[in-house]
């Protein structure tokens, strides 16, 4: 419960933050909403007794002027009420949208500040999803269920001085009944988050076969293989049992209320007997029963809600531990990374030196690359070879500090990456992964995304382009360099995976930096255009150091070096005819293994 309501504070701080104009308005609304009903509860009593006495009275002695002065004060209660009920609707759909958008861009900020590790890590997928899932609604509902709660409990203090006034006992028989239901209803929420978070797992993998069944990216091969039965299935009898223990719990908690709803209607009929009785003793007006069995059904009626409202924020908050599990994730997961502040060395005169270095990722144990030792020249190009699972794009992704190695370490010039700048590491470091980003955006900022901390530069752009031999695909669009690409929008070119790839190269190439990474640079490409690109890959890794995985024979050839790797350890490096030259290397038996596959 405390740390609950400290998620509570801390959210109604951030809200207070992000909108204070809007958090007043709307408390000054609450304040005048809180104590209308009572006040539109009393014109009614006094209506009614006005109404009985001057009934009673001869017509020649009736006087219709208070009458009048009555029903004209609750005309202007009547539009008050309806005014604040509309004014505050608008306050509130405006508030929400503010703070929907800064809950958003409290996470986006997170996220983007995030190590890349977590996003392969399966355990923090579910933190994600969970995350992800309540930020947009649950602080707006925390906010206006903290409202609801306010402007509850002022009427329900109103409504309990009118009750009193029946009998003290009224009021402490009204709260009796409605505890029950309060603490059904927390443990319930309690119990609903829980389940929650129990299930993540199952929900995730329910959303994941909707996606397989319903996302673009998925139609293609779901419709080749016809898969799509068998997913739906698979929905379908993930989604039942999802729903079945739903649909349990749901059960539970309407069994629970039952119950106590009867006992509360038992109750009702005594103190509305209660109220009748004294009204036959002469106890009480005509007006003050019709105010008192008003004033009781809501009163009621209010403190279910209030109750309603208090175990909503309890679930509310429950859930808000999700938001503040990820916000407070730490933004490396390895304890000992270090954040780096030193320049890159420029120019580059030793090169790259893998020393020792041993990896395995988060979510497993098992070596990845272990006593791996190696040396890149500055300026040369390296050829990472090895068969699949080898550990080559881990090495893409240790030097291009996405994550950091286990044992031993990077060094460029004899500086340990870590230490460096990580915004220096980025200008420095260029890669194009194995599976990169078909942006749907123009085909200008495709290519400058890759040095977006600058302006575009439109010289730049086109060399880029020309390099990887887009140029003339993207002048041959109605809209040049204009045209949004893919198939997202209105109005877009779509490409071939190849020209993709080379549009990927293209925006490698765009910042200039010293070191180029290539993961599998040229898989998409035709023979003749990855002849052609080669060259262009040439020029431009001139006088840059250059890493390239690839298992294409024609890319490894271009390489000065060649490092193999195999099981987790470097097995040969050298030139690539001195490693041909030994029969039984590695080496030898890959290339005549990929020789007879024609590659
Ligand atoms: N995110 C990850 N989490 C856990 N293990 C991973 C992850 N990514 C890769 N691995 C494991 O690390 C090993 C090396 O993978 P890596 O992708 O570096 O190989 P590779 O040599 O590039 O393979 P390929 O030639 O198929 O691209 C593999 O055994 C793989 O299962």
């Amino acid at each position: 419960m405390k740390k609950s309501w400290q998620h509570i504070k801390i959210i109604l701080a951030y809200i207070w933050r992000s909108s204070p104009g809007w958090t007043l308005s709307n408390a000054i609304l609450i304040l005048i909403r809180g104590v209308l009903p009572l006040m539109l509860l009393y014109m009614i009593k006094l209506l009614v007794d006005e109404i009985s006495l001057v009934a009673t009275l001869p017509l020649e002695e009736r006087d219709f002027v208070r009458l009048k002065w009555i029903l004209l004060a609750s005309g202007v209660l009547f539009l008050i009420n309806a005014i604040s009920a509309s004014v505050g609707i608008l306050v509130r759909e405006k508030q929400s949208y503010v703070i929907t958008d800064f809950f958003d861009n409290l996470i986006h900020n997170k996220i983007t500040r995030l190590e890349y590790g977590y996003f392969e890590h399966p355990d923090y997928q579910n933190v994600f999803y969970r995350a992800l899932n309540e930020a947009s609604f649950r602080p707006s509902r925390i906010y206006y269920g903290a409202l609801g709660v306010v402007q509850n409990l002022i009427t329900l203090l109103v409504m309990a001085g009118v009750l009193l006034m029946v009998h003290w006992s009224v009021f402490i028989v009204l709260l009796l009944i409605t505890l029950p239901v309060a603490f059904i209803r927390l443990r319930h929420a309690r119990d609903l988050f829980h389940f929650k978070k129990e299930n993540t797992k199952v929900e995730r993998e329910v959303s994941y076969y909707n996606r397989l069944i319903t996302a673009p990216d998925f139609a293609k091969e779901v419709r080749a293989f016809d898969l799509g039965h068998l997913f739906r299935d698979r929905f379908d009898t993930l989604k039942k049992q999802w729903r079945k223990s739903q649909f349990a719990m749901l059960l539970t908690k309407t069994r629970r209320e039952g119950i106590v709803q009867v006992l509360a209607a038992l109750s009702f009929i005594a103190v509305y007997g209660l109220i009748a009785w004294k009204a036959f003793e002469g106890d009480i007006s005509i007006g003050e029963v019709v105010l008192y069995f008003l004033a009781l059904q809501r009163g009621y009626a209010y403190l279910q809600e209030f109750l309603g409202r208090m175990a909503g924020l309890y679930e509310d908050s429950l859930f808000l531990d999700n938001l503040f599990e990820f916000i407070h994730l730490k933004e490396t997961m390895v304890p000992e990374s270090k954040t780096g502040a030193v320049s890159f060395p420029k120019p580059l005169h030793r090169g790259i030196e893998f020393k020792n270095v041993g990896f395995h990722y988060p979510s497993n144990q098992r070596w990845v690359l272990r006593h791996v030792n190696f040396s890149i020249s500055a300026g040369e190009t390296v050829a990472l070879v090895g068969v699949n699972g080898s550990g080559k794009s881990t090495i893409v992704k240790l030097i291009n500090s996405l994550y950091q190695p286990v044992e031993g370490d990077i060094l460029v010039d004899g500086v340990s990456l870590s230490h460096i700048r990580p915004e220096e590491r980025v200008a420095n470091i260029s890669v194009v992964f194995q599976d990169f980003i078909l942006y749907n955006v123009t085909a200008r900022e495709n290519i400058w995304f890759g040095n977006a901390g600058s302006p575009p530069d439109e010289h730049l752009i086109r060399t880029a382009a020309e390099q990887s031999g887009i140029h003339t695909i993207i002048e041959g669009f109605k809209a040049g360099y204009d045209t949004t690409l893919g198939t997202l929008f209105e109005g877009s070119e779509q490409m071939s995976p190849g020209q993709w790839q080379r549009l990927a190269l293209a925006r490698s190439f765009y910042n200039n930096a010293q070191i180029i990474l290539l993961d599998e640079p040229t898989s998409s490409l035709d023979a003749f255009s990855e002849a052609k690109l080669l060259q262009y890959i040439r020029s431009v890794t001139k006088g840059r150091t250059s890493i390239i995985v690839s298992h294409r024979l024609s890319t490894i050839k271009m390489a000065d070096k060649i490092i193999v790797l195999e099981g987790d350890k470097v097995v040969e490096t050298g030139t690539y005819d001195g490693l041909l030259a030994n029969e039984d290397s590695h080496f030898s038996h890959m290339i005549r293994s990929l020789s007879d596959a024609g590659r």
